[in-house]
């Protein structure tokens, strides 16, 4: 059994498991970072990840849900708001559909989520159901990726500016906000994962989430890759990138 972690030693065990698992180091973040993929592949990482930005919000409903703490609930609110806008106009998942609408992406297709692979769906259904199922202190600990996002949104967004000629920063606007806003979320996320992890084996459930939340990012691009780079065999009813 472990013993318990001093807070300093516990802010560690998480930061090193974002330096082991998370997604910047998946192959096809490499290759999408660094040119090497095909505009149907772009397409296809745009359509799919789609389905995660609609989940984003529904997660933080759930986690609102389960917060008895007014204050709680008024910091994490701010989430879906992120995501949601106050209007059809703004909101992050709004500003996603600009970059499948500037990929070219009819909007109606991928709102549908009809050419979503099936792995994915699964990841990140998976995400919503441990947010409702597991303590509020793993829901909350699950978020920490976010502490790792904003170095790989700065080499995405580089590496798509300068390697992509049909890709403009008005396509990533949505991740302009994003850094900012994962900051100030995963600042508050690891205060309360530090401040209520007190038990060795609370500390073990909030590594345990962070490592699965790294695992559900992991797999969607594990199935991204193994549809579209290599073999490159999409399930049936999957999106199919047209030929080049
Ligand atoms: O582009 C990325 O690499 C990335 C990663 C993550 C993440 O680490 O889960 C999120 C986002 N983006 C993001 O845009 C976002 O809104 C978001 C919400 C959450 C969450 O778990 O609550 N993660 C992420």
């Amino acid at each position: 059994m472990s013993g318990l972690l001093s807070r300093a030693q516990l802010e560690a065990a998480l930061r090193r498991i974002g330096e082991e698992r998370y997604h910047h180091l998946h192959p096809f973040h490499h290759l999408l970072n660094g040119g090497g993929l095909a505009k149907g592949q772009v397409q296809a990482w745009a359509l799919n990840r789609y389905y995660y930005q609609r989940m984003i919000p529904l997660k933080d409903a759930a986690i609102v849900s389960r917060m008895d703490d007014a204050g709680l609930r008024r910091e994490w609110r701010q989430r879906i708001v992120d995501h949601d806008g106050n209007s059809d106009e703004d909101g992050g998942l709004r500003r996603w559909l600009a970059l499948t609408d500037g990929l070219g992406l009819d909007r109606a297709y991928v709102t549908s989520t009809d050419g979503v692979l099936p792995a994915t769906k699964f990841a990140v259904e998976a995400y919503l159901h441990f947010v409702r199922e597991k303590s509020l202190l793993e829901a909350v600990a699950s978020s920490l990726t976010e502490l790792f996002s904003p170095l790989a949104i700065g080499a995405r967004v580089r590496g798509m500016l300068e390697n992509y000629d049909y890709i403009t920063p008005e396509i990533l606007a949505y991740f302009d906000k994003r850094p900012e806003q994962a900051t100030r979320d995963s600042d508050f996320a690891l205060a309360y994962v530090l401040d209520n992890a007190r038990r060795p084996d609370q500390q073990q459930d909030a590594l345990r989430a962070l490592t699965f939340k790294c695992d559900v990012l992991w797999a969607q691009l594990d199935a991204l890759h193994h549809a579209y780079v290599a073999p490159g065999t999409p399930p049936p009813g999957a999106f199919r990138p047209e030929a080049a």
